[in-house]
């Protein structure tokens, strides 16, 4: 797909000196009426900014010309209102629910071009979209001709996730026991069924098993079933949920926290591929794929005796792990934006989008609940939001998003400083040493020192320290 930024002014009156304003941009301009032929004349492969001077108004052929033409997917709009133009219900819906950005008239130069930049963004962070096969969504969609609906399946763009994508359809092509390792909310759950949609087993069950919530007395019973009258107020007898996976897969989610009574029952399953229910007397053949995942640190909890370690190589001949959501890079936005198209309903007014401070709090914020986090407070964002824009206050991330501006020079001028100060950190304040490694002059670090503020004293310490 190309690139090219192209903008179309979509006008019934004349092109306005703000159009030629617009042309001095670094962007394509072209002025239009909204036509049938109109949407013949957008090339589906370039992204087009398209601006609705929506002030000379429109006839009602060009109002649904107008509405096709928005809602492609290549397609990013900036309405143009005058007073009181909201009031009229179809302008208020093509401006309101097909535009990304609203300005209105006069508007200045400067607030068009940060509005046409916006829009660009949003398309090109769609562009990257990419579901589990690793298509992308907006060119699937510009491909097929139509939306793409992302519900329910994986979204990641950066190399982590891709690579994940990759694991998992290797994964898919065998039998072998996965484990799936991963903070709480990075999609365990959603990787393991992922992984049995693209298996030959796709069509048979998929069975989730929490070892962590089922109490320990139960879980015997829970995974392997019983007889009646195994135990008193065994009735009838009842299909585990190893059995119950006959044919597909079994997620044993919350692997770490089996207890270790139950562990050796597991061993033994694995070992035999054969199962006998509590109380009877008959063993089982059992085929199914067995996929575990755990947040927690095995490695620790085989070194103190809590997890058997022969069941843990049992269970991790191909091991997969999940990437925390801070280390997603600009996934973290994409999958805000993924959550606000997907939830957007959820509120009586209309959220456009996320306002700056918003994005910094997103990309500033640890995420220790991971995407399960992101999703929830998304959900909460769009409910609570008053504003079309999503704010860091709706997110309940305030305090993460510095509104605070840094100019090019304090930014050099940080870096600077804390380049200096391990170079004299390393060397333990020796000048010379230090200057070699940032090879600089030591009369120009000593200059640097100066200006800074700083002595090269203060990292003496450490070497008597020593
Ligand atoms: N890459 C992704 N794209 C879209 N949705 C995702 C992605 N990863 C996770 N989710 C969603 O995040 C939520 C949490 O995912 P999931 O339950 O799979 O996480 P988990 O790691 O198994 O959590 P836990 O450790 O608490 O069991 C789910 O709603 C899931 O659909």
């Amino acid at each position: 797909m190309q690139t090219t930024r192209h903008t179309l002014v979509l006008t019934a009156g004349q092109s306005s000196g703000w159009v030629r304003d617009l042309g001095c941009q670094a962007w394509s301009i072209a002025t239009a009426l909204p036509t049938h032929e109109l949407r013949r004349t957008l090339d589906a492969n370039v992204l087009t900014c398209v601006v609705v001077d929506f002030t000379h108004g429109f006839n009602s052929d060009a109002h649904a010309a107008l509405e096709r033409l928005l809602a492609l997917p290549n397609v990013g709009a900036v309405g143009l209102v005058a007073a009181g133009q909201l009031e009229d219900p179809l302008v208020r819906h093509l401006a309101v629910d097909h535009c990304l950005d609203v300005l209105s008239t006069p508007a200045s130069p400067a607030q068009l071009t940060l509005s046409i930049a916006y829009a660009f963004d949003m398309l090109e962070s769609r562009m990257h979209e990419r579901d589990i096969d690793g298509n992308l969504l907006l060119r699937a969609g510009l491909k097929g001709g139509h939306q793409v609906h992302a519900e329910g399946s994986m979204i990641g763009s950066c190399e982590a996730m891709v690579a994940l994508f990759r694991s998992i359809r290797k994964v898919a092509r065998t039998d072998a026991p996965v484990f799936i390792s991963g903070e709480s909310g990075t999609g365990k759950e959603l990787t393991a069924h992922e992984i049995h949609e693209r298996s030959a087993r796709r069509d048979r069950p998929f069975v989730v098993i929490n070892c962590g919530a089922i109490p320990p007395h139960l879980l015997q019973s829970e995974l392997f079933g019983y007889e009646r009258g195994a135990f008193t107020g065994a009735n009838q007898r009842k299909i585990g949920r190893v059995e119950a996976a006959t044919g597909g897969t079994l997620f044993l989610d919350e692997i770490g926290d089996l207890p270790f009574e139950s562990q050796a029952s597991l061993l033994r399953f694995l070992q035999e591929k054969k199962l006998e229910r509590i109380g009877g007397n008959q063993l089982h053949d059992i085929d199914v794929r067995i996929i575990a995942a755990t947040h927690i640190d095995m490695p620790a909890a085989i070194e103190s005796g809590r997890f058997r370690a022969d069941l843990f190589h049992r269970l991790c001949v191909l091991r997969i792990d999940e990437p925390p959501l801070r280390a997603r890079g600009t996934d973290i936005e994409l999958l805000a934006r993924r959550m606000l198209d997907r939830y957007r309903s959820d509120s009586q007014r209309t959220v456009r989008g996320f306002a700056p401070d918003a994005i910094a709090a997103l990309y500033t914020y640890p995420w220790p609940g991971n995407v399960r986090e992101l999703i929830n407070r998304v959900r909460r964002a769009i409910v609570m939001s008053e504003r079309p824009f999503i704010t860091a206050d709706d997110l309940d991330l305030g305090d993460y998003a510095d509104r605070s501006t840094v100019s090019l020079a304090e930014a050099r001028e940080e870096a600077d400083r804390d380049v200096i100060q391990m170079a004299l950190l390393r060397n333990r304040g020796s000048l010379s040493k230090a200057a070699i490694d940032l090879r600089i002059s030591r009369v120009t670090l000593t200059r640097l020192l100066r200006a800074r503020g700083m002595s090269a004293a203060n990292f003496r310490s450490s070497r008597s320290a020593r």
